[in-house]
């Protein structure tokens, strides 16, 4: 994620807009807390008044006085208006974790939301400087953060404000002197919450940064996991993995240790301010200043004030951890969008298909990988693109869908630059046939549909049927309501192909980027799918990332890319005719060997 993270301003501005629809729910959450926190205040006065009343009279009755008992009556009232009481603020605090959760849950359910939209606004270079992991454990993790935080402090927060003041007022209307020796307290609890705070919410941020890289590794690791497996390299994944989990342990340690260090020595001032004001409120009681009730009133409302004072060093480390995730999800939703392209307006089905790439200079850092790349694509031909690993071709097609901007020269397709479509329209113009296939979980018959959401039964089956699919899904159990699991890998990678291919003829593009595989499937699958292939290139612009001869052979150009450049172009037998690169290619692929060796 950005190492520049936003400040606190921008975060709570951020929050603000999130909150601000349920603002209502807020106020009456906020509203009943106030009310039971009032309530809660006025409690230890009136256990104070039964204390006193008992005492009082059981004075009496030692006394001898005449007539002298308990007044039953009187402690009775005090009880019932203190059951009331209890009873009143229960079901205040009800009403306010009610309104409070719904708000909150909302609010989070919103902020995924945004999230998740972001995130497919963000430009692919963004992720080649982001792992994935990380980017989703902000969608997972710090949303889950940020939810139980405010869950667990906001309503506390405001009833621990409220309390002490109402606390400290009670206090000072029962002996000003005692009051001022109890807050005593204040300035102590400060000290110690500035140390270990300054220090714990470091060791926090820390800590939340190690749960995104935890998420990375976790997701780097498991996303090759049959590699892993065949590659005998558990025991390597393990290291990478303990490494990772060894940060977070000593991480996450010093954050909860430091954090936990507060309360007991909160608690260690606070007991004793309590046995100082027992023993002069005892003096006091002995003169007749105050009475016992009251006595006993002082020390709930000491405990009263050190439940907040406790509760806000305790809460400091929620907040802090909840502070690290929201300056992390407001990083991320700060973050530069894809900008949507230009204002061209493009009739799709006006499109023919031309592609031209004129002095195309492009690199992915400073460095220039294509210095002057220049292709004359007339519709409906197709292109072949040949070379060595690492030399271009998958560069080329993400220029031409606009992954990545050129950095000079210009690509057009029908005479528009691209860059003056709109990205959305650009992309409406190809389907994709990769090697590396992405189905989702879902039926076969989705997973088609996927290419045209508006499609007919008949139109899927008939996609299929010329992807020359058909019959393969006819023979599974549950036909084209076959469930495809959530890797894929309960069908071969051929048919995986295959489908995509049918999805690709649903869409009916104009221009089709087809990478063909590489990896061995049987003879009679790869006729099928070359079969399959021809079909859907058939009257449309076809670049092909080729590495079958058939393919070369019958197309209308081919390109051959070295280090970024094109080094030949042209059909196979002019290049065949030049005694060039090409033709070395083209004979090493009778000789077995590879692009690699020969170039
Ligand atoms: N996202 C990226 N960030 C930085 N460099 C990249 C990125 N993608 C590719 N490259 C580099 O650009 C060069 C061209 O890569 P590209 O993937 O286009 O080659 P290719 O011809 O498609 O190779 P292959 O046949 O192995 O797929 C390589 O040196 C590669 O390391």
């Amino acid at each position: 994620m950005n190492k520049e993270q936003i400040g606190w301003k921008a975060c709570m501005k951020g929050m603000g807009r999130f909150v601000s629809p349920y603002k209502g729910k807020l106020l009456v959450a906020v509203l009943t807390t106030v009310f039971a926190t009032a309530i809660y205040s006025l409690n230890p006065t009136i256990e104070g008044l039964a204390t006193t009343q008992l005492a009082r009279d059981a004075s009496e009755i030692l006394q001898g006085v005449s007539g002298a008992h308990v007044h039953f009556d009187k402690v009775f009232r005090i009880l019932a208006l203190l059951g009331t009481s209890y009873v009143t603020r229960a079901l205040a605090l009800l009403v306010s974790a009610f309104f409070l959760t719904n708000a909150i849950q909302q609010t989070m359910h919103d902020l995924r939301g945004a999230l998740q939209k972001k995130i497919q606004k963000m430009p692919v270079s963004y992720f080649d400087e982001h792992a994935f992991g990380d980017v989703l454990s902000c969608v997972t993790n710090d949303v889950d953060t940020l939810s139980n935080a405010l869950q667990q402090t906001l309503t506390r927060v405001i009833s621990g404000v409220l309390t002490f003041i109402l606390a400290v007022s009670m206090m000072l209307r029962i002996n000003v002197a005692m009051t001022l020796i109890a807050l005593i307290i204040i300035p102590l609890v400060a000290l110690i919450t500035k140390v270990f705070v300054k220090r714990s919410q470091d060791l926090f941020d820390i800590q939340q940064k190690t749960v995104g890289q935890l998420n990375g590794a976790i997701t780097e690791l498991y996303g090759g996991f049959n590699e892993i497996i065949s590659y005998n390299k558990q025991e390597d994944v393990e290291k990478q993995f303990e490494e990772v989990n060894q940060k977070m342990r000593n991480s996450a340690f010093k954050a909860q240790f430091v954090s936990s260090l507060i309360s007991p020595c909160v608690s260690l001032v606070t007991y004793l301010t309590i046995g100082t004001c027992a023993v002069i409120g005892c003096l006091q009681v002995i003169q007749g200043t105050i009475t016992i009730g009251q006595l006993q009133a002082f020390v709930r409302y000491i405990w009263q004030i050190n439940d907040p004072l406790s509760q806000v060093s305790q809460l400091s480390a929620q907040v802090q951890a909840a502070f690290s995730a929201m300056r992390r999800i407001f990083t991320l939703l700060a973050e530069k969008e894809e900008d949507q392209g230009g204002k061209a307006e493009i009739a799709k089905d006006k499109i023919e298909g031309n592609v031209t790439f004129e002095h195309v200079q492009f690199g992915y850092d400073k460095e220039l990988l294509m210095k002057d790349v220049n292709i004359d694509v007339k519709k409906g031909q197709t292109v072949a693109i040949v070379g060595p690993t690492g030399a271009g071709k998958t560069t080329l097609m993400n220029l031409l869908l606009r992954f990545y901007d050129v950095k000079g020269g210009s690509i057009k397709i029908d005479g528009v630059d691209i860059r003056d479509m709109k990205r959305e329209d650009l992309r409406s113009l190809f389907s994709l046939v990769l090697q590396d296939t992405w189905l989702f979980s879902g039926s076969i018959y989705d997973n088609i549909r996927y290419g045209r959401q508006n499609a007919r039964k008949d139109e899927i089956i008939s996609a299929a049927k010329m992807a020359n699919v058909h019959h393969y899904i006819r023979t599974l159990s549950r036909g084209y309501d076959s469930l495809i699991n959530e890797e894929a890998n309960n069908i071969s990678q051929g048919e995986k192909q295959l489908l995509t291919i049918a999805r690709a003829i649903l869409k009916d593009p104009q221009i089709l980027i087809l990478d063909e595989a590489t990896s061995s499937v049987d003879t009679r699958l790869e006729r099928r799918l070359q079969e399959a292939m021809l079909r859907v290139m058939e009257g449309r612009t076809s670049f092909v990332i080729a590495h079958r001869l058939s393919t070369i052979r019958d197309a209308d150009m081919i390109l051959v890319l070295r280090d970024g450049d094109i080094v030949e172009q042209g059909t196979h037998e002019e290049l065949l005719a030049k005694k060039g690169m090409y033709e070395k290619l083209y004979h090493s692929q009778f000789a077995g060997q590879n692009f690699d060796e020969v170039c």
